[in-house]
């Protein structure tokens, strides 16, 4: 056997050391992995590498085709999850579907988020997602307040009312506060390479007072915060529902359809709406703060995006998911949003849970896959010039360009786990892009000469990227824009 693994070709990657294997080479979170991943592939010359982090297989996927190949097209053996220690284990968000592993648990969670989200069924949630649009256009008028804080806002009172039918307070709201908290957990826990303990599983039973054992004081704390999102707006949400005060959203739809009889069906009621209330707070706000800074570098796209929405919808009326489809060029800002800086760079590593054999190199059970996403929709052979911000390449005669490739196919990722979320999340961004293009312009802040401050295309390095602190301006169009929605 040894003979046999011995000939075994495994994919390319740096040379590693003893023991310690390639754990050098493996980039810090801080420092834009998705670029040195992107670089090692080119140095090796693969689209598929291979890092040996202290005996754990990491298979890096750096283009498209063994991407859909593996997690796609075998995703019965590509669909698991790594054990995520820190995460699942010591901070206690093993309620957490998106982390959890393979099994019956997860399969039914994912049933139950696909029965509410399926764009079918989002319609009826439709309402929600105008509404805070409109208080986010509101709030824009105000002058007050900085964008990103908006921008949590209006996501976190959309996922609030979807899943809970809670209705948060205008500022400081406890609800949007935990799950910054949750997420912030995510982000630091799950970029490979933080904490030792995922290497190294005995660290696990280290007492927290030892020194070099921060994590598990880490841990505790974000424990804390993890049983506060699983409970508290469940409760909540109980607590109207006996009084007759809740009505339709994810938890009471999924109540009606499955019961709280069985406690192992509330359970994974519980977990799959405290999952897309995580999961679901935080994502859509960085791709619309992305959008700003993309607006804010290009006038002339807000101009044609403007041109538009005049031609379609018209100035005497906000945009409705009505147009949603007929105005394509709003659908290409959303999908090169998308592309431009994806969201989710690196992918939530899957976990292989067979040997599998992929153009000649073994790829052993138990590795740790993951997928560039950055580096697929940076391919040149697929769209040209990719740094630039261009959502004209996704349009053709006026409409989408059927054959331009879609980043949605790659953003939201692959196989059994591709988000869930995704179509709630494309609604979301793009009834808040069209509306606020309707009504603003937004443009470079200016110094005390009237001159455009430097704008900087900077993005923060993290699990979920978004672009560096900015400034910018944002005027109405009009008199006559603002008097298109209620505000204070
Ligand atoms: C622009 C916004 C979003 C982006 C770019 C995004 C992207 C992703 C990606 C890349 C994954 C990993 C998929 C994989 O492992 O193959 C994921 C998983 C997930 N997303 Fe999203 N997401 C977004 C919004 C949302 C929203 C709004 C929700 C909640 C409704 C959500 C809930 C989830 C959940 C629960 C998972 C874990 C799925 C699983 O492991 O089975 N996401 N998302």
């Amino acid at each position: 056997y040894m003979k046999r693994r011995g000939l075994r070709r495994r994919p390319p990657g740096p040379r590693g050391l003893p023991l310690l294997g390639n754990v050098f080479d493996i980039p810090a979170p801080s420092d834009y992995p998705w670029l040195k991943y992107h670089e090692l592939c080119k140095q090796h010359g693969t689209d598929i590498l291979r890092l040996d982090a202290l005996g754990t297989n990491i298979i890096m996927i750096d283009s498209l085709r063994p991407a859909v190949e593996l997690l796609d097209k075998r995703s019965s053996i590509y669909s698991d999850r790594p054990r995520m220690i820190m995460l699942n284990e010591l901070a206690g968000f093993g309620w957490n579907y998106g982390s959890m592993q393979y099994g019956d648990d997860w399969r039914e969670c994912r049933k139950m988020t696909h029965r509410e989200l399926h764009p079918g069924a989002l319609t009826k949630y439709r309402p929600v997602l105008l509404k805070n649009a409109h208080g986010f256009l509101a709030r824009l008028a105000s002058g007050r307040g900085a964008v990103p804080a908006h921008l949590k806002h209006a996501i976190g009172a959309n996922i609030m009312e979807v899943v809970y039918d809670i209705e948060v307070l205008p500022e400081d709201d406890p609800f949007i506060r935990l799950a910054e908290a949750g997420q912030e957990c995510i982000g630091r826990s799950t970029t490979g390479g933080v904490y030792l303990v995922e290497m190294l599983p005995f660290l696990k039973s280290v007492p927290a007072w030892f020194p070099g054992a921060g994590f598990k004081r880490q841990a505790a704390v974000w424990r804390r915060a993890a049983e506060k999102q699983l409970h508290v707006a469940y409760d909540d949400f109980l607590r109207r529902l006996n009084m007759g005060e809740a009505s339709n959203c994810m938890a009471w739809s999924l109540m009606e359809e499955f019961g709280t009889g069985d406690p192992v069906t509330e359970k994974r009621l519980k977990a799959t709406t405290a999952t897309v209330y995580l999961g679901g707070a935080e994502t859509s706000a960085s791709a619309l703060h992305t959008f700003f800074l993309a607006m804010a570098l290009h006038p002339a796209v807000q101009a044609k995006a403007r041109e538009e929405l005049d031609r379609i919808v018209g100035a005497h009326r906000l945009p409705s998911f009505d147009d949603f489809g007929s105005i394509p060029y709003i659908d290409a800002i959303v999908k090169e949003i998308l592309r431009w800086h994806p969201i989710v760079p690196i992918l939530m590593p899957h976990k292989l849970c067979e040997d599998d054999v992929y153009e000649g190199y073994h790829l052993e059970k138990g590795s740790i896959v993951m997928v560039n996403i950055w580096a697929i929709l940076h391919d040149e052979s697929r769209y040209t010039n990719p740094f630039a911000f261009n959502p004209d390449r996704f349009m053709k005669d006026g409409g989408l360009d059927p054959d331009a490739f879609d980043p949605e196919e790659v953003a939201f990722g692959f196989g059994r786990r591709v988000c869930p979320g995704r179509h709630l999340a494309y609604e979301t961004v793009w009834i808040m892009i069209a509306s606020v293009l309707s009504c603003f312009e937004i443009g470079r802040t200016k110094d005390a000469d009237g001159q455009g401050i430097e704008l900087r295309e900077q993005f923060v390095s993290s699990f979920v990227c978004e672009p560096k602190p900015f400034k910018c301006e944002i005027r109405p169009r009009s008199q006559q824009h603002l008097e298109l929605f209620a505000h204070p």
